[in-house]
């Protein structure tokens, strides 16, 4: 199969992030104001909304007016063209020389994307003006080389992928393509010869896109509208076999709305969190993407919706791309205002990586092999579509009632499915906001002590005005995400009341239908498969941290040990960088044979779990206090022996607690609460409610209730370890764990541990992640989620506490 050969050259780009802010509307004249500047074509200043903050407030930085730097910014004066020509024409002339290009603009309902992208007779949007170039650029080329262009245009309205130039589309679907990355299956491609062809085409697909009226705006674009031109260049010249392809995808995203502001119910409501979940999927993207380029790897989330699949390319992969920001400049809108530029200042930081696509002939004739595929694939769905529509003419009405139930339920699930991957994606968004704040608390620490540090003489100096520019950077993005969270939160307890109204749904078919048994099966079949995705989602965020815990401890071990230190110089060292080692009670391994090796390494053989070192500021992602609890004597790494003895290892991330634990009852998991050890005899992961309390996994699908148990302690049989360790020594082992040097546990608290794997709470507030990780109901906010594992991955460490980030 001929490919398209690997070009010559690859060069790595930037996003290009240009910020559009348009005109006050009537309305906004009439009861509010102006609150957005534009400088220097480059800089957008949000004025805080708040009229009654004075002078004081200002230079005491208590206002919220905010400064942010792009590429390009355009007062709301300024046309169309006048953005095309800046930061869109450059772009588009490469589309002709085979490289890929993306422009898409983003931005809260009402703000002007389909304006920007499609815009009015008066002032053409950059749709048109593109399309235009195209044509000139073929028209004036003065090669002899042939061109072919070819358009298509999708839209994805509710997570379904319709083809707008088609009549009475069918739902299409992604697929992979080697080659050409993610495509369309189906999707129409029309070969055109004049850019008027293409906007009557663009007219047609507009007239059949999904509009509503809002409070907000009278025409709300309700989908994402993907229009796609291909250009083929068919070389004449030297190259003769060689095709290039340039495609540019043009997007104009759905606006991100909330409930209380359009005003909307019933459909437009349902469109609306869709369109807020795959919007909330790509400011995922982007925020994971602006993370790579700063710190190295980092997941992104592209499947989480059609749209971020769609938009890969654009965002990381072979295309120059361009992301036109949209703003409104009233007050009214300050938060949503905010927001945008927030992302599009992310957005900033995002790499792409360009290269033409050159390709043989046959290459070409293979694009048309593959067009030939998708067509005879269509044809295939569309019968069976036929077949299925006629066997539903001739079904008998018992049959039917009983088919337009399964519809029913369908629909229900399909809306259970829905919410659970909208709470996902909130609890992600929330996990990724919770950590992104416990960076700036730990980087706002050490602006504190290095201020604090500065002598007398340098107080008014250029540094110091540095760290505290950058230390009013942290402070206010922590209260952005704080406001954020908060709204996230806000978000997920509408997700939760959903939630509970589908399930009440569910139960009352349950009840009035006459065939309950194949109903409640299948419903607790569906629900099952919810919890199941849930499950694995807690499990892919686990793994997450087990990973970069373990990172942390492998590079501190090598550094470590590497430097050959003894134990005094070690502690030295660690209250150097402001880390108390508790309790050194390591003794060595007698598979360790020389202390140069990392004790964390010490794992495998017959050990059922390794030893590892975890400190706060070595830490790349998560905050974590380990403890070490042995009965033996503390010992240090010149003795001849790592003791294999009962072990517990506490971590703590987002708060969220794991507890190891080895004794020689059979390894389980084990929950308890704020007082007491809870749950029955098969627990289960638990999930946080979006209120104080964490939701019990049982209730929400109470299908899956087991018995109830009145035992306060439960056991989950945990894969079988090689530890066995005397019950005698668990007293002695809790014992030794409350009267941490430190005092960690206090005496009061030690009449609650009923148990091994009690866990410390050091008193930091669970929010976020924990409130998605192992819990069970009733447990108190405060004490918040304590579960206990012993799982044989997770390492033992030596015990410390770190210092918590400051809040
Ligand atoms: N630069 C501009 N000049 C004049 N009017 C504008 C401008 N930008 C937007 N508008 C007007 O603002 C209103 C909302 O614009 P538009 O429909 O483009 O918003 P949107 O972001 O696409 O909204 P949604 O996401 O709800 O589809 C429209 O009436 C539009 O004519």
């Amino acid at each position: 199969m001929p490919t398209i050969r690997a070009p010559a050259k690859k060069k790595t780009t930037t996003l290009t992030v240009a910020v559009k802010c348009r005109p006050l509307n009537r309305k906004e004249r009439d009861c509010g104001r102006d609150i957005v500047r534009v400088k220097n074509n480059k800089e957008v200043e949000v004025l805080d909304p708040d009229l009654s903050k004075d002078y004081l407030d200002r230079i005491q930085n208590r206002t919220k007016e905010k400064k942010y730097c792009f590429d390009h910014a355009f007062a709301p004066h300024s046309t169309n063209l006048e953005t095309y020509r800046k930061c869109i024409s450059t772009v588009i002339s490469g589309v002709v020389q085979g490289l890929n290009a993306t422009v898409f603009a983003y931005g809260s309902t009402g703000s002007g994307k389909t304006y920007t992208m499609v815009g009015t007779q008066h002032d053409p949007g950059l749709m048109v003006l593109s399309l235009n170039t195209i044509f000139d650029l073929i028209k004036r080329d003065k090669s002899s080389d042939e061109f072919e262009v070819t358009c298509s245009y999708l839209e994805v309205y509710n997570e379904v992928i319709y083809d707008l130039l088609e009549k009475s589309s069918g739902s299409l679907e992604l697929r992979e393509d080697p080659e050409q990355g993610i495509i369309v299956a189906g999707l129409r491609c029309i070969k055109v010869h004049s850019a008027d062809k293409i906007l009557e085409l663009l007219n047609l697909g507009n007239s059949r896109r999904k509009t509503e009226s809002t409070e907000v705006n009278a025409t709300s674009s309700r989908s994402h509208a993907v229009l796609e031109i291909t250009v083929r260049r068919k070389q004449r010249n030297k190259y003769k076999n060689q095709v290039m392809r340039g495609k540019l995808a043009l997007v104009d995203l759905a606006g991100s709305e909330r409930a209380s502001e359009t005003n909307s119910g019933g459909q437009k409501l349902r469109d609306g969190a869709n369109i807020n979940r795959s919007l909330l999927a790509l400011a995922n993207c982007i925020n994971a993407l602006g993370k790579q380029q700063k710190k190295g790897l980092a997941y992104v989330p592209y499947r989480n919706s059609k749209l971020t699949r769609i938009l890969k390319d654009g965002l990381s992969g072979n295309s120059q791309t361009v992301m036109v920001a949209t703003i409104s400049p009233a007050d009214s809108q300050y938060h949503h205002t905010v927001n945008t530029l927030k992302y599009a200042d992310r957005a900033k930081e995002i790499k792409t990586h360009i290269q033409k696509n050159i390709g043989t002939i046959d290459t070409h004739v293979s694009d048309y092999q593959r067009m030939i595929d998708s067509l005879q694939i269509e044809v295939c769905q569309l019968k069976k579509e036929l077949a299925e529509k006629e066997s539903q003419l001739s079904v008998k009405p018992t049959e039917k009632a009983a088919d337009d139930e399964l519809s029913w339920l369908n629909v229900l699930s399909q809306e259970i499915s829905e919410n659970v991957q909208e709470r996902i994606n909130l609890q992600k968004a929330l996990f990724e906001l919770e950590e992104t704040n416990l960076q700036n608390r730990t980087e706002l620490q050490h602006l504190d002590d290095a201020i604090a540090k500065q002598p007398a003489s340098e107080k008014d100096g250029t540094v110091s005005e540095a760290l505290r520019v950058r230390r009013q950077d942290i402070l206010d993005n922590i209260r952005d995400n704080d406001e954020a969270g908060v709204n996230y939160q806000k978000e997920i307890e509408a997700n939760e009341k959903h939630r509970c109204q589908l399930q009440g749904m569910i139960e009352e078919a349950i009840s009035n239908n006459g065939n309950k048994t194949y109903l409640r099966i299948l419903s607790q079949y569906r629900l099952l498969g919810m919890a199941n995705t849930e499950l694995q989602f807690e499990m892919a965020m686990r793994d997450q941290i087990i990973h970069n815990q373990r990172e942390a401890q492998r590079n501190l071990w090598n550094l470590i040990m590497g430097l050959g230190l003894d134990e005094k110089q070690i502690l030295d060292l660690a209250a150097k960088q402001g880390i108390t080692i508790e309790d050194w009670t390591m003794t060595r391994h007698p598979g360790l044979s020389n202390r140069g090796q990392s004790p964390n390494l010490a794992s495998g053989g017959h050990a059922p779990f390794s030893y590892g070192l975890s400190i706060n500021q070595w830490h790349s992602r998560s905050s974590c206090i380990y403890q070490n609890y042995q009965h033996v004597a503390s010992k240090s790494f010149s003795q001849d022996r790592w003791d294999l003895s009962p072990m517990f290892c506490r971590e703590e991330h987002h708060s969220s607690y794991y507890l190891l634990a080895h004794d020689n009852s059979p390894p389980c998991v084990r929950f308890r609460n704020s007082d007491n050890w809870v749950g029955g005899g098969h627990p289960i992961p638990w999930f946080g409610t979006p209120d104080k309390h964490p939701r019990d996994l049982r209730k929400s699908y109470p299908e899956m209730i087991t018995p109830a148990s009145s035992r306060n302690e439960s056991h989950l049989l945990a894969p079988a370890l090689g530890a066995d360790f005397g019950q005698g020594k668990k007293d002695l082992n809790r014992q030794n764990l409350y009267k941490g040097p430190h005092g960690a546990i206090s005496s009061s608290s030690q009449d609650m541990f009923k148990g091994v794997g009690e866990i410390v709470n050091h008193g930091r507030t669970a929010n976020g992640f924990s409130r998605f990780i192992g819990s069970e109901q009733g447990f108190s906010t405060r004490n918040s989620r304590h579960m206990v594992s012993n799982h044989p991955s997770l390492p033992c460490i030596p015990s410390y506490t770190s210092q918590s980030p400051k809040t």
